[in-house]
């Protein structure tokens, strides 16, 4: 599988604390990845820094077939290259309509000119709908966000993120707060999306990541301190150290 992403030696720190160390590690084109660690092990400031909004004192994150330095870009430019994110708590507009929400988050070429013309065409709507299909929401597009249970609410977060046709997409905790229900449908849609694109996830359930079926990269105190399957990371004598230790 081809590199989409490589983080190469990059180092932060803050107020005079190392939190990113030398890190460095690779994501692949099509891949599905999950990101562990204890409490201040550096993973949101890894998503951080990949989105432009921490800049690292050293190191480069590379991004795509061009190998581009992603830490030359603002974090505008950094999200038209394809990078979306996906905080924990959900960001949607709650009075506006399932189908508004995912509609305005279509990705087309609109300036602020064409956006005060836009009217929706048959593509878009076609669109919304499968978009809607693939989150799990077609029956609720006429219902006020608002009015969705946390669960809908993320997926719909998620859907109006796969609505911009990111390369990469980082989801953070998405987990949280969530029945076993809507956990196993937050798997299924991370794990469709991860076919067609890199989908990077930082989650502390356990069970959660063991259902992803993926690769998973372990940081410690701003490193990579282990790498590869669940089972595989989870039997390293370090990583039980740094889990029981902390
Ligand atoms: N803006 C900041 N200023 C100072 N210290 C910071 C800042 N952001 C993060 N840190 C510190 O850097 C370290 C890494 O934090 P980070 O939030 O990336 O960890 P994390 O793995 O995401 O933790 P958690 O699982 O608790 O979310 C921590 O020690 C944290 O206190």
């Amino acid at each position: 599988m081809s590199t989409l992403l490589e983080v190469s030696g990059v180092s932060v720190t803050f107020d005079g604390y190392k939190a990113i160390r030398n890190l460095s590690f690779r994501i692949g084109e099509a891949e599905m990845r999950a990101i562990i660690g204890p409490n201040g092990a550096g993973k949101t400031t890894f998503m951080d820094i990949v989105t432009g909004k921490t800049r690292p004192d050293e190191g480069r994150v590379i991004w795509g077939e061009k190998s581009v330095n992603l830490l030359r870009m603002n974090e505008a430019r950094i999200a038209q290259e394809g990078i979306g994110r996906k905080f924990q708590r959900p960001t949607v507009f709650e009075d506006q309509t399932v189908h508004a929400n995912l509609l305005m988050s279509l990705r087309n070429p609109r300036g602020s000119f064409p956006c005060l013309f836009y009217r929706p065409n048959r593509r878009d709507q076609v669109r919304v709908e499968e978009l809607a299909e693939e989150i799990g929401l077609s029956g609720e597009l006429h219902r006020k966000s608002g009015e969705l249970s946390h669960g809908q609410k993320q997926w719909l977060e998620i859907g109006m993120l796969l609505a911009q046709e990111p390369r990469l997409l980082l989801v953070d905790e998405p987990a949280a707060g969530m029945t076993l229900a809507e956990r196993e449908h937050t798997t299924d849609l991370l794990k469709e999306a991860a076919k067609t694109r890199a989908v990077v996830v930082v989650e502390h359930d356990m069970e959660f990541v063991r259902r992803l079926e993926c690769k998973v990269t372990v940081l410690h105190e701003g490193s990579v301190l282990a790498e590869g399957s669940l089972d595989h990371v989870t039997s390293n004598p370090q990583v039980i150290e740094v889990y029981l230790g902390r």
